[in-house]
C-alpha cells in the first residue's frame, strides 16, 4: 500500500501543479462584468433599423455566448417567447461593427504615438469592433516571426476590441520563402509593403519583383498583399521649392511634391504582377489590395482595367480623402499631411463617384498618429512634419456626414466598413449581422450632431493632431458590442480589455 502511495506521488505532483497553474491563469482572466457594461450571456437587441445583409429591418437580434443566434422581424419577435434581457434602441441604427483594415497602433516600441489600449478604446468609441494593425510604426516592424511574437505579447490583455495583424513584406524577407511562410504560419492575416520610402527605417520599400515573390507565397495561404502604391518620380522645380522656407508652410507646395503621377506609376507597375493572380495564373489564390487611393483619375482607370481583366484586385480609400480638399487646407496646418496627399475638390467628387459606383471597394481609416511635436504644429512645415492622419474614432460620422450629399445608404456603409473589409481580412464570422456570426455591433444615431472638440468624452490620445477637431459631424455612436460584450456606452468603456488577438489559421 505504502509502496503504491509513494509510487503515485511523482505523478500527482505535476498534476496538482498544472491544476494550480490553470487556476492562476483563469483567475487573472477578467470576469464578464469587467468585460462588459451589460454582463448578460443571453439577451436581445431590438430596434426599428437593423442593418442586415438582406436589408434593413425592424426587429431584434438575439445574442448568446457572444454570437448572434437569431435575427427576427418585429412581428415574429413579438409573437415569440422572449427569453433573456432586452435592450431596446428604438429608432437608433443597429449595424455590424466597423472593421478597420488599416490602422497604425504603433505598439510595441512607439506606444507614446498611440498604443494598443488608447487606440482600441478610441476605436470602440467610434463603433469599430475589429481593426487590423499595420506592420510598421511599431518597433520592431512586424517583418519576422520574432517581431510578430512581440506584437502579440504587447496586445495581450491590452486590447478593448478584436485586433488582427498584417505582416511586412520587405526586401529582406521577400526572396526568403521560409521566412515569409513562418510569419504566415504564425498567423498574420496577410502582408503589406511600400513602393516608396515608408518613413520608418526598419521598413524599407519593395519593388515589383519583391511583390511578385510575395504574391506567389501568399497564393498558398490565400491571403492578401496590401500595397502603399506611390513610386517616386522626378519632380520639376522641386529643389527650388525645398529651399524656400515660406513655401514649406503652404499645402500646395506639399501637394506638388507627391503628384498623382506617383500613384499612377506605382499602380501601372503593380498591374504587371497582378496578372499572376488570375485564374490559372502563377499566383492564383493570392490577392492584391491597394491601400488609401487618393488619385481618382488615371490610377483609378488602371485599377478598373485590371479588375475587368480578371486580376484579383481591390482598393480602399479613406474618409480624409472624401471629406477634405487641398483648396481648404490652411497654410501650416500639418494635421492634414498624409501620403498620398489629399487632392483637389474635383478629385474628391470623383472619389465619391467611384465609391458609389462600386469601383472603390471599401474604406479604412489609415489612422497614423504621432506625438504632437513631430507634427510640427507651431512651425507648420509640411515638408518636415510627420505624414499621417489621426482620425480613428470619427470614421463613421465622417463617412455619413459627407456622404449624405451623395445619397449614401446604411446598406452601403455596412458594405464599405464591415462586409468587404471582413472578406479582405478573411474574417468568416465577422462583417454582418447574421446568424452564427460574432455579435460585433454598433448602435448609433445618424441624425444626432456632434461638435468635435477636445472635451468630448471619447478617448483621444493627442487631440491636438486630430484632423476633425473643430468640425461638426452628424452621427453619434451610442453603444459598441464586441462578441456580445458591451465595450462602450455613451462615453464609458468597459473596465477590462477583453478584445481577442485574431490569428489566421
Ligand atoms: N508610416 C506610416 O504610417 N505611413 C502612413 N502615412 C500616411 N498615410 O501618411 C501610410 O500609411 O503610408
Ligand atoms: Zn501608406
Ligand atoms: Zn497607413
Amino acid at each position: 500500500m505504502d509502496y503504491l502511495r509513494w509510487g503515485l506521488l511523482p505523478l500527482l505532483v505535476p498534476l496538482i501543479a498544472s491544476f494550480f497553474l490553470f487556476y492562476i491563469k483563469n483567475s487573472t482572466k477578467p470576469s464578464q462584468s469587467e468585460c462588459s457594461l451589460f454582463p448578460h450571456d443571453h439577451y436581445w437587441i431590438s430596434s426599428k433599423r437593423i442593418v442586415t445583409s438582406d436589408g434593413t429591418i425592424s426587429g431584434a437580434v438575439e445574442i448568446q455566448g457572444g454570437n448572434i443566434i437569431s435575427v427576427v422581424e418585429e412581428g415574429d419577435w413579438q409573437g415569440n417567447i422572449r427569453r433573456g434581457q432586452v435592450i431596446d434602441y428604438g429608432e437608433a441604427v443597429v449595424m455590424p461593427g466597423l472593421i478597420d483594415v488599416h490602422a497604425h497602433l504603433d505598439d510595441p516600441g512607439r506606444a507614446e504615438w498611440e498604443g494598443f489600449p488608447s487606440g482600441t478604446r478610441a476605436a470602440a468609441a467610434g463603433g469599430i469592433t475589429t481593426l487590423i494593425d499595420m506592420p510598421l510604426n511599431s518597433f520592431p516592424s512586424t517583418v519576422s516571426v520574432e517581431a510578430f511574437k512581440l506584437k502579440i505579447e504587447a496586445a495581450e490583455q491590452r486590447i478593448y476590441i478584436d485586433v488582427g495583424f498584417w505582416g511586412g513584406l520587405v526586401p529582406e524577407n521577400a526572396f526568403n520563402a521560409s521566412a515569409l511562410e513562418s510569419i504566415l504560419e504564425a498567423g498574420v492575416l496577410g502582408l503589406k509593403s511600400f513602393m516608396c520610402p515608408s518613413g520608418i527605417n526598419d521598413f524599407p520599400m519593395t519593388n515589383a519583383s519583391h511583390i511578385k515573390e510575395g504574391l506567389s507565397i501568399l497564393a498558398k495561404y490565400k491571403r492578401p498583399l496590401l500595397v502603399h502604391a506611390e513610386i517616386q518620380q522626378e519632380l520639376e522645380g522641386y529643389l527650388e521649392l525645398k529651399d524656400g522656407a515660406d513655401d514649406a508652410r503652404s499645402y500646395s507646395t506639399y501637394l506638388k511634391t507627391r503628384p498623382a503621377s506617383w500613384e499612377e506609376a506605382a499602380i501601372r507597375e503593380l498591374l504587371t504582377v497582378t496578372k499572376d493572380t488570375r485564374t490559372g495564373g502563377h499566383a492564383e489564390g493570392a490577392h492584391l489590395h491597394i491601400v488609401h487611393l487618393s488619385d481618382a483619375r488615371s490610377s483609378l482607370d488602371l485599377i478598373k482595367e485590371a479588375k475587368s481583366g480578371g486580376d484579383s484586385v481591390t482598393v480602399e480609400t479613406c474618409p480624409h480623402y472624401l471629406a477634405f480638399s487641398a483648396e481648404e487646407i490652411q497654410d501650416g496646418d500639418t494635421r492634414f499631411k498624409c501620403a498620398p496627399p489629399i487632392r483637389d475638390a474635383a478629385n474628391r467628387a470623383k472619389l465619391w463617384e467611384a465609391l458609389m459606383d462600386g469601383h472603390i471597394d471599401m474604406l479604412s481609416s489609415d489612422h497614423s498618429p504621432t506625438v504632437p511635436e513631430l507634427k510640427l504644429l507651431d512651425d507648420g512645415n509640411f515638408l518636415k512634419a510627420w505624414g499621417g492622419i489621426s482620425s480613428l474614432q470619427f470614421v463613421l460620422p465622417v463617412t455619413w456626414s459627407y456622404g449624405r450629399k451623395y445619397g449614401i445608404t446604411l446598406q452601403q456603409l455596412a458594405s464599405w466598413w464591415s462586409e468587404k473589409p471582413a472578406i479582405l481580412a478573411g474574417l468568416d464570422l465577422k462583417g454582418a449581422i447574421a446568424i452564427g456570426n460574432h455579435a460585433d455591433i454598433v448602435v448609433w444615431k445618424p441624425e444626432e450632431e456632434l461638435d468635435i472638440n477636445d472635451k468630448l468624452p471619447i478617448h483621444l490620445k493627442h487631440p491636438s493632431i486630430s484632423a476633425y477637431l473643430g468640425s461638426r459631424l452628424s452621427g453619434k455612436v451610442l453603444a459598441t458590442f464586441v462578441r456580445g460584450n458591451l465595450v462602450y456606452k455613451e462615453g464609458r468603456h468597459a473596465p477590462a480589455a477583453c478584445g481577442v488577438p485574431i490569428l489566421a489559421r
